[in-house]
């Protein structure tokens, strides 16, 4: 089955193999083409054949047949590239590299082997278009009216070329807006420096960071990296800091604000937001920079208090920061349109702002985020580059730190940190030990020490991420239950997974866990009894989850939602009477301002005081329920994406590979998965071979997103 039938629901299946035969008897006629090549109309109809066969997207084709229209001489390879550009617009790329044309795009587009070899196939097109580049800019640049480069005017063409002379890019307009506006703009605030007070910040960052590397130590271990992303943080309105699960993001964020505190000199106080791509997100990062500034304050109180305690109110930082919310919340999303409230034009009120999980923050939102900050407002961008990117197009915390685990710093960078944050980095990190960086990786720091990870699942998260089969395969060979792998032979494992009545003892938390709690509500009707349940039902529910790779399919989302919930339900656990029943998660899939749920939000269904049903949902502390009949747009959450997944964590987090989606099946996929796992982490396999098939295959963004601040293109 192919990607794009994976995504297609039941019915559009039925629907295109019925539609499939007589497709293909329409483009026979494309067999006795004449010598002189396709005509656009011809073409055009092999791309509305892909679209029927669901090799492309309507949308795709359609987008040939829109730009035929505004020029009716368009050549064909315009056409084509048009159209396979919208389809690599829907996988998540930002633009197409003109020369990944060159040749058939059998590797980018991953089709099956009948839509790459077959009579009606990419390989049978392909013999009719441009063999070089030359040709293909030609093709482009003779439909002006549909094309806009360098040379030509802006008439409002939908597709623009850019990129460099060897490696042009075909661009829709709103991505390259979007690309152009985002890369300049970091790196302005990259270049945007502030003074520093050299003696003030040296002093506060000692006290706050009091680590002392052990001798001997590597030079990654020998560098405090916090306490340097902290000094480099102060020097420009943006900053940069990465680093895996645990590897002290947001304490080292939280030590930021303080210091940003300590050296605040403004008249009013100082304004500080914090957000994240999702609530749960938000929620994770409030509570973690809430407890970081307390540990802090305790930290300040042992030592001097003179001397620190005492001048620094971290109390009243705490207390002004408010709470964490999701971008869509802060920049003020409005239903049903792509506006928000806040724009270049009515900016936020905000001096800091810190944004956790920026791996998930999507090109068009970046956008959107750095057109509403103030340019003197600080931004410091968290998250762990090697996640998976958001499902909407473009990478750009990927982009933006490429380079980042080789440092790559200027002389100027090495005195600041021998200056600011007393480090003296190891000659690797120098800008001499590799071509030189631009701005953008001066304001980038990658943290390297996990304090979380630093059993199994970290080795594992490690091996995975290195693309190392072999330390993988050892990781899964480690003493404990931290780890397990399995290749059961049907999704009937998964079931017995989520009951924790499987066959295999593999020990670690199921569904089973919260189940109890909800089929024991409290005796007593009061408000409090009843709210100190659902947030344990809710908490409880958070300590397992299964995560998979694809919707469709007997191990997709659908299906292992369907099947997990008919197993708890006959071992006695749910009772699933209509749409709401009691116990039933949930996850949201759109925005609702109104109803203040957002894409991603997972909750469970409970009845309220009078009985009646409700979703909650359950951010830090904070409990919100909403009515089920206005919840529109929401999904049974007991097996869900790992791109869903994104921003939680899970005590076991159970990751199942299906079969048959070769292309979905990634390093960052597998890694993102492993990393949602606190305590227990189990692997299934629908199919030996899964694992190391998907961590030999990194993921790509195609993007031309550095070129805006000298970097390489991908
Ligand atoms: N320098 C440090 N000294 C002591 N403890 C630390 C230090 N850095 C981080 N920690 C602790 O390690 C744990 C993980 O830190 P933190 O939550 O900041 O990591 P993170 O990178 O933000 O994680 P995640 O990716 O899960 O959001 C926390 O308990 C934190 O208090």
């Amino acid at each position: 089955m192919s990607l794009r039938q994976n995504l297609l629901n039941p019915a559009q299946q039925a629907h295109q193999a019925h539609t499939s035969a007589q497709k293909a008897a329409q483009m026979d006629w494309l067999n006795d083409l004449p010598a002189g090549g396709l005509s656009a109309a011809q073409t055009l109809n092999w791309l509305h054949g892909w679209s029927e066969m669901g090799w492309l997207r309507r949308l795709d084709s359609a987008l040939a047949a829109q730009l035929l229209r505004l020029q009716p001489d368009a050549p064909p390879a315009l056409l084509v590239a048009a159209a396979v550009l919208a389809q690599m617009e829907g996988r998540g790329h930002t633009c197409l590299s003109v020369n990944d044309l060159l040749t058939p795009p059998v590797t980018l587009l991953a089709w099956p082997a009948d839509a790459v070899h077959g009579p009606q196939g990419l390989l049978a097109l392909w013999a009719h278009l441009p063999a070089d580049r030359a040709g293909w800019l030609a093709a482009l640049r003779a439909a002006l009216a549909c094309l806009r480069d360098a040379s030509a005017p802006d008439a409002g063409q939908p597709l623009v070329l850019g990129g460099a002379a060897d490696a042009p890019l075909l661009y829709l307009r709103r991505y390259r807006a979007y690309e152009e506006r985002v890369g300049k703009t970091l790196l302005q605030r990259a270049q945007s420096a502030v003074d520093v007070p050299t003696a003030q910040a040296r002093e506060w960052l000692d006290r706050f960071f009091v680590n002392v590397p052990s001798t001997g130590a590597s030079p990654e271990e020998a560098t405090d990296w916090q306490k340097l992303a902290c000094a480099v943080a102060l020097r420009a309105r943006l900053s940069v800091i990465t680093g895996g699960p645990g590897t002290g993001k947001t304490y080292t964020a939280a030590r930021l604000l303080a210091l940003l505190l300590a050296l605040h000199e403004g008249v009013s106080p100082l304004r500080v937001a914090l957000a994240a791509p999702t609530g749960k997100a938000a929620a994770r990062l409030k509570q973690s920079i809430d407890g970081s500034l307390q540990a802090l304050k305790a930290q300040a109180n042992e030592q001097d208090n003179e001397q620190a305690g005492a001048t620094l109110d971290l109390d009243t930082l705490i207390q002004r920061i408010g709470a964490a919310r999701t971008l869509h919340s802060l920049l003020g999303a409005r239903p049903d349109t792509r506006q928000f409230q806040y724009h270049a034009a009515h900016l936020l009120d905000v001096d800091v702002l810190i944004v956790d999980e920026a791996s998930m923050v999507h090109l068009e939102m970046m956008d959107a985020l750095l057109q509403a900050l103030p340019p003197t407002a600080r931004l410091v961008l968290l998250g762990d580059k090697d996640q998976l990117a958001s499902v909407e197009a473009g990478a750009v915390l990927g982009d933006v730190c490429r380079d980042a685990a080789q440092g790559g710093y200027t002389d100027d960078t090495l005195r600041f940190a021998q200056e600011v944050a007393g480090q003296t980095l190891a000659a690797c990190f120098h800008a001499s030990a590799a071509p030189a960086l631009p701005a953008l990786a001066q304001q980038t720091v990658m943290l390297r020490k996990s304090r979380r990870f630093d059993g199994p699942i970290g080795q594992l998260a490690l091996a995975v991420n290195a693309g190392d089969a072999a330390q993988v395969q050892q990781a899964f060979a480690l003493p404990g239950k931290a780890l397990t792998a399995w290749q059961p032979e049907s999704p009937q494992a998964v079931c017995d997974l989520a009951t924790g009545q499987g066959a295999r003892a593999i020990g670690g938390a199921s569904y089973a866990d919260y189940l109890t709690c909800v089929n024991t509500p409290p005796m007593a009707g009061d408000l409090a009894a009843h709210e100190a349940w659902v947030k344990q039902v809710l908490k409880s529910f958070d300590r397992f989850r299964i995560l998979c790779a694809v919707h469709q399919g007997e191990w997709g989302t659908a299906a292992l939602n369907a099947a997990v919930q008919k197993a708890l339900a006959d071992a006695g656990w749910l009772q699933p009477q209509g749409e709401w029943f009691t116990g039933r998660p949930v996850m949201v899939t759109r925005n609702d301002t109104q109803l203040g749920v957002f894409n991603g939000d997972v909750g469970v269904v409970l009845p309220n005081l009078h009985k009646v049903p409700k979703a909650w949902f359950l951010d830090g502390e904070q409990l919100r329920s909403v009515s089920v009949a206005r919840l529109a747009h929401a999904e049974t959450a007991f097996v869900m994406t790992v791109h869903k997944s994104q921003g939680s964590e899970f005590e076991h987090t159970a990751l199942v590979l299906p079969p048959g989606a070769a292309e979905l099946l990634s390093r960052e996929l597998v890694y993102t998965g492993i990393t949602r796992a606190r305590e227990k982490f189990t692997l299934i396999e629908a199919q030996e071979g899964l694992l190391h098939a998907a961590i030999a295959r990194p993921s790509v963004r195609v993007s031309g997103l550095r070129q805006w601040w000298g970097g390489a293109e991908r």
